[in-house]
């Protein structure tokens, strides 16, 4: 990049924004997390005095002790929540590229849930000396249920701050070419190795996407139509005709409608209606977790299994590879535009001393 040196750099940080995930597999721990991440006004919409009711006499006693079981099937061994580990990872391997390309930015990771918190995280940032402030969610489809839950957090964290930092914030990312081409590559290495769908044969492609409740549609949330932005251009990108692959909706919570066609019903139908082979992949969840791990590689695959479908295979999530990060740090660098990073800073400092140098030397 070409120093500006009508631009002042300052120290800048770059925030990944992530849901949270319980701090252990136990029935108390989830319902520690249950609670505070279904108490948002942003995720369960019923009001409050009616939802607080249901949330606390029926959901977290049911939910909680169900819920830990599920956690403690994918959980990592030494490495704890999987979602918890892979976005720390992207968090570091952002922060090494950035550092590999000579720029000095402060990498960090904060959940809107639990721990890390959003509000310690700032406080550690701020502590650093940190004068400008990019948010960038690990959502690449914005829901007011997820980005702008996570960015009233930080809004409600510097609202109390003196001293504020600048502030900029990627609000989605579903259709831009770098996140399009790290999926294409983590489902075409898959292929690769694993062997490529045979379409002619019946053989589909299912992309699965978190849920929302279809009134968070109507009421003008436009998660749905950014999902299936992302799914047709994945299609594109892997050269798929229409009909050979879908988009579908996971994670249905409660009794209300929720974005369809519902995941789990069509993985049935289709083996019902002959499919042998599904390849299905979660292109909206940038880390694996227990939505992924738990309810698509395995309760899913059971469904598949039992109703006819013979060959089940789950894609796993962007996760660590490389093609996301550096989709991560283009990204950044797009929303970073005007903002020199600090070693942007020594050069143009080095520029001007150079300049200053030979002024003197003419004069001399
Ligand atoms: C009303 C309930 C929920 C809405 C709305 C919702 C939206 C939503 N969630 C994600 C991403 C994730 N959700 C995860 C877990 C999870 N989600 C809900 C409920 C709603 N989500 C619950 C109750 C849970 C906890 C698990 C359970 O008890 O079923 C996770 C995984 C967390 C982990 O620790 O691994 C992710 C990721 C998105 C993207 C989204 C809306 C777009
Ligand atoms: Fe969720
Ligand atoms: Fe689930």
């Amino acid at each position: 990049m070409n120093p500006n040196p009508h631009l002042r750099p300052t120290k800048t940080a770059i925030l990944l924004l992530n849901l949270g995930t319980p701090a252990a597999p136990t029935a108390k721990a989830v319902r520690v997390y249950l609670k505070e991440f279904l108490s948002d006004p942003r995720v369960v919409e019923i009001p409050r005095v009616i939802w607080w009711c249901i949330l606390n006499g029926i959901i977290l006693p049911i939910r909680s002790g169900a819920s830990a079981k599920k956690y403690a099937s994918i959980w990592l061994p030494k490495l704890g929540s999987p979602l918890m580990h892979y976005s720390r990872l992207q968090a570091k391997e952002l922060g090494e590229r950035f550092a590999q390309h000579g720029q000095t930015v402060l990498v960090d990771l904060a959940m809107r849930y639990g721990q890390p918190s959003t509000e310690a995280v700032l406080g550690e940032l701020q502590e650093q000396g940190m004068e400008r402030l990019l948010l960038l969610p690990l959502y690449p489809q914005y829901s007011a249920t997820t980005s702008a839950s996570s960015f009233d957090e930080v809004f409600r964290v510097l609202g109390k701050w003196r001293n504020q930092p600048e502030l900029r914030l990627v609000k989605h990312y579903h259709d831009y070419p770098a996140y399009i081409n790290a999926l294409r590559d983590q489902v075409q290495t898959f292929w690769d190795k694993e062997g490529c769908p045979d379409f002619a044969k019946g053989d589909r492609f299912v992309m699965s996407f978190h849920g929302l409740p279809k009134r968070n549609l109507m009421r003008g949330d436009p998660y749905h139509c950014e999902c299936l932005k992302t799914g047709r251009m994945l299609g594109e990108a892997l050269g798929l005709e229409a009909g050979q692959y879908l988009v579908t909706f996971q994670s249905r919570f409660g009794k209300a409608e929720w974005l369809k066609p519902y995941t789990a019903p069509t993985i049935e139908k289709l083996a019902q209606a002959g499919c042998e082979r599904m390849d299905i992949f979660c292109p909206g969840f940038p880390a694996d977790c227990l939505e992924t791990l738990e309810e698509i590689a395995m309760e899913a695959r059971e469904i598949f299994l039992e109703h006819g479908g013979k060959d089940y295979r789950y894609i796993p999530c962007l996760n660590s590879n490389p093609a996301w990060i550096e989709a991560l740090e283009i990204i950044a660098q797009q929303h970073l535009v005007g903002w020199p990073l600090d070693s942007e800073s020594e050069a143009v400092l080095t520029k001007r001393n150079e300049r200053a140098e030979l002024a003197k030397e003419r004069i001399a």
